[in-house]
């Protein structure tokens, strides 16, 4: 496996960069695409991904016909006549996002038997919403030998209030949703940008959703669906990352194209910090002050603070002057970068799900692995503001949802090189 070493201390990142189609949004469209009975599905602004790899593989697997041309960064998808039932633990295992395959193949096929996805590092991350969501439209659910098996003679519309705004139930649902019979009503849905995009596709492919971005979906169910044509919505989090890059580096960075209605609260929280915005037309100028004031940050589901840029936003408050307060309320697990950043230097006390730090001018590299996705982009940016060299391992966690994260940066003007690790490193 590769490491990142990153040699920091008195980087100011310069210039622009460019940003992807979201992990987040294409995953559940590569989904979708098991929908249609007849058409091609095109996916346009793909990221290059080990996460998209993954669910190209068990769509595939499922009966799609699927072309990714990584120079275009295109997806063509053909879905057969017929998807196959099981979505085995082999592909399912290895990606929990992969569990939104289940809203599909039930809607195709009224059967539907797939592995439990499992939890993951950050948590446990039950199913119980898509479950009891699937029932409420009239699936029989059982579970057996690691597989789940929902069973509808043919999926009813029903009213679901969901006791939280699940992500990826209220994926799983609008999908199985759009060839039921009858109307579906979600409540307290989840209205994340990625939610809005995967109804975009959905309405293009024929079917009837309304609501994606609000709490309440309605969705009328339809009796096919056909082809479609798409471009992934841009990736928040990653234009989210370099923006706190450029923050704690007193940087002054371009974020090409950047969509700042989609990341209102790190935008609203970085001001407070002392950061400034320039909405340019062709994206958002990003000016770090020179030294980053102390802020309290609670994650929420959106509008709120996203889990997702919550490690990143711990870098940027353990360079900032004063007390800084850390609150992560949507997993329970996800505090584990900051036991390696102590590595580094960082001050900071945990309780529970709260973490409160003391912002330092005086953090030194180290050697470090990312414990998750985010954690891994965290580390390399507090790497740039440390003194002397930070090494990160376990970079197959960055490799699911950046795409040349080192390369990006050093285009910026950090100091950082992505190498072969020692085999004796890997553990
Ligand atoms: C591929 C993808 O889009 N991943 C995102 C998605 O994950 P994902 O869709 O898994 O996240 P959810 O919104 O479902 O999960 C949020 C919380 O709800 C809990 N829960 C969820 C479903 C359920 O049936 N029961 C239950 O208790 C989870 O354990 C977690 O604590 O949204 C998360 C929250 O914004 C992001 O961090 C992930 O990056
Ligand atoms: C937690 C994340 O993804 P996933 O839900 O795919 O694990 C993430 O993108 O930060």
């Amino acid at each position: 496996m590769d490491k990142i070493i990153v040699k920091g201390g008195h980087t100011k990142l310069q210039g622009e960069v460019e940003i992807e189609g979201a992990k987040n949004a294409v995953l559940p469209l590569l989904a979708a695409t098991l929908l249609p009975s007849e058409g091609e599905v095109i996916l346009s602004n793909v990221p290059i991904l080990s996460d998209v790899f993954m669910m190209n593989n068990l769509v595939k697997h499922l009966g799609v016909d699927l072309d990714f041309d990584q120079e275009a960064k295109t997806i063509q998808a053909i879905t057969g006549k017929e998807i196959k039932i099981k979505a085995p633990y082999e592909y399912v295992s290895k990606m929990r996002a992969s569990i939104v395959v289940m809203g599909p193949i039930l809607a195709r096929n009224g059967h539907a038997r797939v592995s439990m996805p499992g939890g993951c590092s950050i948590g446990s991350r039950p199913i119980d919403l898509h479950l009891r969501g699937f029932e409420l439209m009239g699936a029989e659910i059982t579970q057996s030998a690691g597989y789940i098996e929902a069973k509808a003679d043919h999926l009813k519309g029903a009213q679901i209030y969901m006791d939280f705004p699940s992500v990826g139930a209220t994926q799983n649902l609008m999908m199985a949703a759009t060839l039921a019979d009858g109307t579906t009503i979600l409540e307290n849905a989840a209205r994340e940008p990625e939610i809005v995009d995967l109804a975009n596709l959905l309405n293009k492919m024929g079917a009837n959703v309304k609501g994606a971005g609000t709490d309440t979906i309605i969705i009328k169910g339809v009796k096919v669906m056909h082809g479609a044509e798409h471009a992934v919505v841009q990736d928040r989090i990653e234009a989210g990352t370099f923006m706190v890059a450029a923050a704690m580096t007193q940087g002054n960075v371009l974020i090409k194209d950047a969509l700042s209605e989609h990341n209102r609260p790190l935008i609203s929280k970085l001001k407070e910090m002392g950061v400034q915005f320039v909405e340019e037309e062709n994206g958002i100028r990003v000016i770090g002050p020179k030294r980053l004031k102390a802020t309290t940050v609670k994650t929420l589901p959106h509008p709120g603070f996203p889990t997702d840029m919550q490690s990143q936003m711990t870098a940027a408050q353990a360079v900032a002057q004063g007390e800084s307060t850390m609150i992560e309320t949507v997993f329970e697990n996800r505090f584990q970068h900051l036991e390696e950043m102590r590595r580094m230097g960082l001050n900071v006390e945990i309780t529970r799900n709260s973490a409160l730090i003391e912002g330092t001018k005086d953090l030194q590299g180290a050697i470090v692995k990312s414990t998750d996705l985010r954690a891994s982009a965290a580390l390399i940016l507090l790497g740039l503001v440390a003194q002397g060299e930070t090494e990160v391992h376990k970079l197959n966690h960055l490799d699911r949802g950046y795409y040349k994260f080192h390369e990006k940066l050093k285009a910026l003007g950090a100091d950082i090189v992505r190498v072969k690790a020692d085999e004796d490193e890997e553990d």
